[in-house]
């Protein structure tokens, strides 16, 4: 199935909940514009290199659009669509004052040299530089990007435009980022898997933790986790899966990571190496967080997954088929549009100061992290309980009702 259908399924099922017509739902759906670009370089080799770029602005009904630029071979169209609308929704969620949108290209950026990295940004902003903009659409890291590709985007962004750091979010915290927008999806996820795993009356030292992906997100969440007492019995990244039983150790995890090339676990060997999709399959796992790409737990695999409890930190990383086979065994999925939402409220955040030439300390960034992710989350769970739904479901449906309402005040629904 592909993403966007995936992201469509999901927003019925909701849809049917609030007995929402159909004009309307097509209205939410549709994205408001779809943007494909060439991106060409040449390559260090003198060579010329051609790549697809996408901008997907989805919907703009309670502000500018914000979402994430990824740089990953996968990347197209639909896949784009899908992440712009789960950007609306999410927004929504955590009530950031923004629209959704997502964009990206389709690269394996560990092909590139620096310099190419930096050619394929600064040409990307040339094709797309006339559409974003502080108060339009606001793009920021997602996977395969960071804060250098911010920093390149900005500056490149800012020869057409002038100054106005507030264009890019996920900057070097040195130049106009926020303090704590590195860690803060990964640490959003750890709160709110404090917050379920208590609600559900089990204890953090005795809940087994399988993280999928070791990158921003992944990393982050790990070490959040592990201070908070949970056993990490495996991680993966590209390079394999990385499993203790007893639990890893992190701190030796994370400096293994900054000290190899490309960020990678390659060559770590104080944990038992298996491969890349047992992670996903390990007994006596309470907690899986898929924290990589999307649709990773599908109708062909669910069986094979033994969690209680899955925190999706990637966008979509469960498939609907396997969604609904999960709830029907009563294993909780805290969606991706919450779960995850900790990055584009710091970003919110970022932007703020920005706007007003103020820099707010470490402390005040997490405390507000924390306030607003606790509050969703408690919105959340109290529709869940209200309409004896999903979490997923309530998320939705709570974003819905949210976009619809902005978009009925300013008389397009
Ligand atoms: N960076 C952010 O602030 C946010 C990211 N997300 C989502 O979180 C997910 C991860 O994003 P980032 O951590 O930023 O990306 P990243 O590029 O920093 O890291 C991705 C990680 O996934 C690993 N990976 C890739 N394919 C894999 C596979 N098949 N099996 C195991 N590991 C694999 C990579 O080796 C790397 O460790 C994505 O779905 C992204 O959309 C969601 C919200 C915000
Ligand atoms: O920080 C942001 O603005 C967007 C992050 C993002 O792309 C996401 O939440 O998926």
């Amino acid at each position: 199935m592909k993403a966007f259908e995936a992201t469509r399924l999901f927003f019925n099922q909701a849809a049917d909940q609030l007995d929402l017509p159909e004009e309307l739902r097509e209205a939410l759906l549709m994205p408001d514009r779809e943007v494909q670009v060439q991106v060409t370089i040449r390559r260090d080799n003198g060579k010329l290199a051609n790549f697809v770029g996408f901008r997907v602005q989805h919907d703009h009904s309670r502000g500018p659009m914000k979402g994430g630029l990824r740089f990953h071979p996968e990347v197209d169209l639909d896949e784009t669509r899908a992440l712009a609308s789960l950007m609306t929704w999410k927004t929504a969620v955590v009530n950031l004052p923004y629209g959704g949108a997502k964009g990206g290209i389709g690269v394996n950026p560990r092909d590139l040299s620096v310099a190419e990295l930096e050619r394929l940004t600064r040409a990307f902003v040339d094709q797309i530089h006339d559409i974003v903009g502080p108060d339009t659409d606001i793009p920021a890291p997602d996977m395969g990007t960071d804060h250098q590709v911010m920093s390149w985007f900005r500056n490149q962004w800012e020869k057409y435009h002038g100054f106005h750091p507030a264009v890019i979010t996920g900057k070097p915290v040195e130049e106009y980022g926020a303090k704590g927008r590195e860690e803060a999806t990964g640490r959003g996820v750890g709160t709110l898997t404090v917050k379920l795993i208590k609600r559900l009356g089990m204890k953090a030292d005795q809940s087994k933790v399988a993280i999928q992906g070791f990158g921003n997100v992944g990393s982050h969440a790990a070490k959040f986790l592990h201070e908070a007492q949970f056993p990490i019995v495996a991680v993966s990244d590209i390079s394999g899966t990385y499993y203790a039983e007893n639990g890893l150790n992190i701190p030796e995890l994370l400096r293994h990571k900054i000290s190899h090339p490309q960020g990678l676990l390659e060559g770590y060997e104080h944990a038992e190496r298996l491969p890349l999709e047992a992670l996903l399959k390990l007994d006596h796992v309470d907690v899986l967080i898929p924290a990589a790409l999307g649709g990773v737990i599908h109708e062909d695999n669910v069986e094979s997954v033994h969690a209680k409890v899955i925190i999706e930190a990637a966008n979509g990383p469960v498939h609907p088929g396997a969604d609904t086979i999960l709830h029907e065994r009563g294993v909780t999925v805290l969606p991706d549009i919450l779960a995850n939402a900790g990055g584009v409220t710091v970003s919110y955040f970022e932007w703020v100061q920005n706007r007003q030439h103020y820099r707010w300390s470490l402390d005040r960034v997490r405390q507000e992290l924390d306030h607003t992710m606790n509050e969703a989350f408690e919105d959340v769970w109290q529709m869940a309980g209200q309409h004896n739904v999903s979490l997923r479901t309530a998320a939705y449906m709570i974003g819905i009702t949210r976009v619809k309402r902005a978009a009925e005040l300013a008389g397009l629904a």
